[in-house]
């Protein structure tokens, strides 16, 4: 294959999503295939040494439990379905702890539905909790939670999954690997002579043209991927639609080679995420800043700390959207909060150093970091 050097994102960034597909984890619906998870595992841990945080999303349950059930054919009924996906989802989890183990590292099984992700409540704990995996370099192992949802709560489809969990995380990158080589400009099991496409914008209207259904194990063929990849660009991060069968797959994307197709966001991450807040959000409360935090703010790009505050109005929780008002009451920024509404107002006007000693604990230094900070 021929390779060149991709864009940055995917050899700096630090926090990838990797989303492996029903067909490619089960060899064609031939039960689970170890050698490749081997593979894929070794890959990973060596990811996780050069510095990048790795979330898994797997599918291959319903799969799984069809091979483990001696079933050949996909069940119609709902329940047949959800009964598949719990037995092949234990098969799945304790095959990755196995893999996993003989490189030092932990998996959690983490299995989502389309309402954790959209209560704000939810959306937050999962967050926190995934955030905590990573940090103590445990593996998220994701998937949808099968055995509970119907058709109306589902997400439906492991790849938009893969982009709600890259929005979640704030990943680098989401890399969607498949049973073909990437995006054809026609479905390869259809058109013997279709041709990889190695780069576009992940919003290119073009995509959604040539991208068709999937075989009989996956869900949504290359039109979901392409459809992740415009969620995934939302939070700015790049996705890769990847043959899970070449050669070192991941490390060589890590390398900057160019394999599979290359789905770029219109924005950076930074820039995405403060366009999003900037957006989206409904205020849950109100931070006044004095003249002197206004001016770290608006002319020197500094992250919003406690001292400056003078006072905190409204009801809001750790990594709820306030706005940033100045003492005459004008609206200066917003931005995701630190610290909940109570602990906010015990610390306004005191110096980071005080923080432990006020509260008992400390979260962050600063109640908004600029990162998570944009300045109307
Ligand atoms: N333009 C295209 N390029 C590549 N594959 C395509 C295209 N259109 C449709 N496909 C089909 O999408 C399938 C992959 O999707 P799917 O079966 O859902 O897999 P996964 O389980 O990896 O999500 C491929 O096997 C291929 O037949
Ligand atoms: N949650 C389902 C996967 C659904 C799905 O999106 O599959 P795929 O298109 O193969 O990624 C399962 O584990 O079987």
């Amino acid at each position: 294959m021929k390779t060149a050097l991709v864009p940055t994102p995917l050899t700096r960034g630090t926090r990838w999503v990797v989303k492996i597909g029903s067909a490619l984890l089960t060899n064609d619906g031939k039960g689970l295939d170890l050698l490749r998870i081997e593979q894929w595992a070794a890959q990973i841990a060596e990811l996780k040494l050069a510095g990048i945080e790795v979330v898994l999303v797997s599918s291959g349950a319903v799969a799984a439990g069809m091979s483990r059930l001696g079933w050949t054919e996909r069940p119609g009924s709902m329940e047949l379905l959800q009964a598949a996906a719990a037995v092949g989802q234990t098969k799945l989890v304790q095959t990755y702890e196995d893999l996993f183990q003989p490189y030092g590292l932990h998996t959690a099984q983490i299995l989502l539905t389309h309402d954790d992700l959209s209560d704000r409540k939810r959306y937050l704990n999962a967050r926190n909790t995934l955030r905590a995996l990573l940090a103590m370099a445990v593996i998220p192992i994701v998937n949808e939670n099968d055995t509970v949802t119907t058709d109306e709560i589902k997400v439906g489809d492991n790849d938009t999954l893969g982009a709600l969990v890259a929005n979640l995380v704030e990943a680098d990158a989401l890399i969607l690997l498949t049973d073909q080589d990437g995006l054809f400009d026609a479905d390869p099991r259809q058109n013997p002579h279709a041709t990889l496409i190695r780069h576009a914008q992940a919003t290119d209207p073009a995509l959604v043209a040539v991208a068709g259904s999937g075989g009989k194990l996956g869900r949504g063929g290359m039109a979901t991927k392409i459809r992740a990849a415009q969620l995934a660009a939302r939070s700015g991060a790049v996705t890769v639609i990847a043959g899970g069968r070449i050669d070192r797959v991941l490390t060589r994307l890590r390398a900057g080679e160019s394999v599979g197709t290359y789905l770029e966001p219109d924005l950076a991450p930074l820039v995405a995420r403060k366009q999003w807040l900037a957006g989206h959000l409904q205020m849950k409360g109100e931070l006044v800043i004095d003249s002197g935090a206004a001016r770290a703010l608006l002319n020197q790009g500094k992250s919003l700390l406690a001292v400056g505050v003078v006072s905190v109005k409204g009801s809001f929780q750790r990594g709820e959207c306030v706005a940033v008002k100045s003492e005459q009451g004008l609206t200066l920024a917003r931005g995701l909060v630190n610290y909940d509404a109570q602990d906010a107002a015990k610390i306004v006007g005191q110096s980071t150093q005080q923080i432990k000693s006020l509260l008992g604990f400390i979260n962050e230094p600063e109640l908004i970091h600029r990162d998570n900070l944009v300045v109307l």
